[in-house]
């Protein structure tokens, strides 16, 4: 055990921030003190989280997921980490969308997490409190001055009375001028923080959505996770700023303004007092009322978010079928559903804010009634009244403030339960744990030993069934199969996007559910059919395959795009390697994609290649290239390539065709073509055909 004093929170802080960092797979052992304790891999350092400071990290590391590199610093050999020693069960491993509407059950866990999220920011928020005090001390106050200014009106002789007058005047005219001045230090204070939680809230959910399996993707609609990690987070974070100074405020000052009305007289002060407890049973049932519609409303407006997100992106079908007014028409209905809520919402609230602008108002003409009463019977001065009718005043403002905190307050909640559902939601796969292999270990040697599989989402529809292939290091295996039969389901499978229901694919004689999925991804390179470029540069498209883009030189690009055959047509454009590509690669054609692709996995330079070929027919000139970029890539690694066009396979070292939930034939080419009765000889004699039949359309 080693006890450091060198890392300040300060140095790690100047750690790179260039994405997500790897975790360290067996911690040995943690304390919460300064001291570290060497993991296992002498390169890693591990250090305590201190409470408080990450709230929001430590949720994402609590499930051993991605590593925010603010509290990762690099030092020579060391990797320097922030860890916690929390072992929290509070984790509920429910799928969002199983939850369901327990609102009134959850209010205290819900106004803790609230209460955990701002609980980084304490100094600044203790000191914006301290700042109310004085300032709202120094505007209770001032009605009881004013009282006394009057008094000394009333009652002064003519030669004391513009000294008194002047002396007091002043001495207000300081106390407001402090009063002013931590006002301002109070709002300033409480902004950053509220706009610190909100930034840290929406860190933590979007860092919650990366560590979810791909299987909750399959379940979970993407303009729902959006409408979270925008408008959700945003109803949250307008109940802890603005809102939350402005309550404290107005509870400081009904409090204050309550106090002092008991100080000038009690009797009358009683009076006033009757009218809380109605107003309290009004805000419970106003407040479970709209912790409800507010859920409601966030669902809705996530329907209408996800059916926008889905049509805008695919705008190009939606013009080409015709259908703008139709998923006008569809938008219209869902934007229909929120208004209503809204309008149920505005109904409510109407009344809660007009029982509760009555009820202030009651409160000045009760104390005019009641002191008037008082003044006649000489129980109470003039200035008394006067400032009992400000400290009214100031009550009756203050409850309608506190009516518009709590209303937005029990809005936040409502946001909030959807928020800690997905923040809570432990993945069923862990990111970053598991197995490590010494590179001298790692040969790149795939196998599927009787897998059986069906996907989470269709538990009823088998896609294999004890299906075995195996695939030695370094070598290239084509799968064919007919369409629908399974052979991107193999690449999920290795990439352990998913797990067998029984069997298991193992790298190197490794089951990969013994492997660290995060380190394995590292080795593997895969080109998809329809290859999914960033919206940004074809550069950084490009160097986005590398573990570490920031370390990726123009060099390093440029060569991996001539290797791929891509550099010339990249050289072609205006802007060359700083061409933007539009969302998804959309403003490049099927060929042009698939050779950035290339160039980025070549980039990754992968011990395991996983290649989807295109089977879209691409121009023989663009085939070539795509082939040519293709076969470069394959050189010296493990290849599954899911082949379609005769060439690959042709040139790979063996074949497996799929069929029916299982491998069934596997061999080289020409072996499997000398089966007469083969599935492989029937598929490449329907695809001659095809071909030959295609030719001669073409030259007729
Ligand atoms: N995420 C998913 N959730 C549920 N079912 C899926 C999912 N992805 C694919 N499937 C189903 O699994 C089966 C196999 O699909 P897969 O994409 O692996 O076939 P394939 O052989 O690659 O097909 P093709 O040659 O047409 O690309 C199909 O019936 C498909 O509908």
């Amino acid at each position: 055990m080693l006890r450091i004093t060198r890392f300040t929170v300060g140095k790690l802080r100047q750690c790179r921030s260039d994405g997500f960092y790897h975790l360290p797979n067996r911690i040995s052992r943690i304390s919460w003190k300064r001291q570290v304790c060497i993991n296992g891999s002498p390169e890693v350092l591990v250090l305590p989280l201190y409470k408080g400071r990450t709230m929001s990290q430590l949720s994402c590391l609590r499930s051993g997921g991605l590593f925010l590199p603010r509290f990762v610093w690099k030092h020579s050999r060391h990797t320097v980490a922030f860890y916690s020693t929390s072992t929290d069960s509070k984790q509920t491993p429910t799928p969002v969308d199983q939850q369901d509407n327990k609102n009134s059950l959850r209010v205290p866990s819900d106004v803790k997490k609230l209460l955990d999220l701002a609980y980084p920011q304490r100094w600044r928020l203790s000191a914006a409190v301290g700042f109310l005090v004085i300032s709202s001390a120094v505007t209770m106050s001032a009605p009881f001055f004013l009282g006394r200014v009057i008094d000394t009106i009333y009652t002064s002789s003519t030669e004391d009375f513009t000294s008194s007058l002047t002396s007091l005047c002043i001495m207000l005219t300081g106390v407001f001028l402090c009063g002013g001045a931590a006002n301002a230090a109070r709002v300033y204070l409480m902004q950053i923080s509220g706009q610190q939680i909100v930034r840290n809230l929406r860190e933590s959910l979007f860092s919650s959505i990366l560590r979810q399996e791909v299987g909750f993707f399959d379940k979970t609609r993407t303009g729902e996770l959006i409408n979270r990690l925008s408008a959700d987070t945003a109803v949250v974070g307008r109940c802890l700023t603005d809102n939350l100074s402005d309550g404290l405020r107005s509870l400081a000052q009904a409090g204050a303004g309550v106090g002092m009305m008991l100080y000038v007289s009690p009797s009358l002060a009683a009076f006033v007092l009757m009218v809380v407890p109605p107003i309290a049973f009004l805000a419970i049932i106003f407040g479970r009322f709209l912790r409800s519609i507010s859920r409601r409303t966030q669902d809705a407006l996530a329907a209408a978010t996800q059916l926008a997100e889905e049509r805008i992106s695919n705008m190009r079908t939606v013009r080409a079928f015709g259908k703008e007014l139709m998923e006008l028409q569809k938008y219209a209905g869902k934007i229909d559903h929120v208004f209503d809520l809204a309008k149920k919402e505005a109904v409510v609230s109407a009344g809660f804010y007009g029982v509760t602008g009555l009820s202030g108002n009651f409160i000045i003409l009760s104390v005019l009634y009641k002191g008037g009463l008082l003044m006649a019977s000489e129980a109470m001065t003039v200035g008394q009244l006067s400032s009992l009718l400000m400290y009214a005043f100031w009550v009756g403002i203050s409850i309608a403030g506190f009516s518009s905190f709590y209303s937005e307050l029990m809005k936040g909640l409502g946001a909030g339960t959807r928020l800690w559902e997905l923040m809570d939601r432990k993945p069923e796969f862990p990111l970053n744990e598991g197995l490590v292999l010494r590179p001298e270990q790692f040969k790149g040697e795939l196998e599927f030993r009787n897998v059986s599989f069906a996907y989470p989402t269709r538990k009823d529809s088998s896609i294999f069934q004890n299906l075995s292939l195996s695939v030695p290091a370094g070598s290239i295996m084509a799968v064919v199969g007919p369409s629908g039969s399974g052979k991107s389901t193999l690449v999920s499978l290795l990439l352990r996007l998913y797990d067998p229901d029984s069997g298991m694919v193992t790298v190197d004689g490794h089951d990969i559910r013994d492997l660290n999925p995060y380190w394995l991804r590292s080795h593997i390179g895969t080109v998809s059919q329809e290859p999914v470029l960033f919206s940004c540069s074809i550069a950084e498209n490009i160097a986005y395959g590398a573990t570490d883009p920031s370390q990726v030189t123009t060099q390093d690009i440029y060569r991996a795009a001539q290797i791929a055959n891509a550099h010339d047509f990249i050289q072609d454009f205006p802007k060359s390697y700083d061409t933007v590509v539009g969302e998804k690669g959309v403003l490049l054609s099927g060929g042009q994609k698939q050779r950035v692709a290339i160039a980025r996995a070549l980039l990754k330079n992968p011990k395991i290649l996983l290649l989807d070929e295109a089977t879209s027919a691409l121009d023989a000139e663009n085939e070539f290239l795509v082939q040519e970029a293709l076969e470069r890539l394959m050189h010296g690694r493990s290849v599954l390539i899911i082949a379609h066009r005769l060439s690959t396979i042709q040139s790979a070292d063996a074949v497996a065709v799929l069929d029916r939930h299982r491998v069934v034939e596997t061999g080289s080419h020409a072996q499997l073509l000398a089966n007469d009765q083969g599935l492989f000889r029937k598929l490449m004699e329907k695809q001659a055909f095809l071909q030959t039949e295609q030719k001669q359309a073409l030259f007729k």
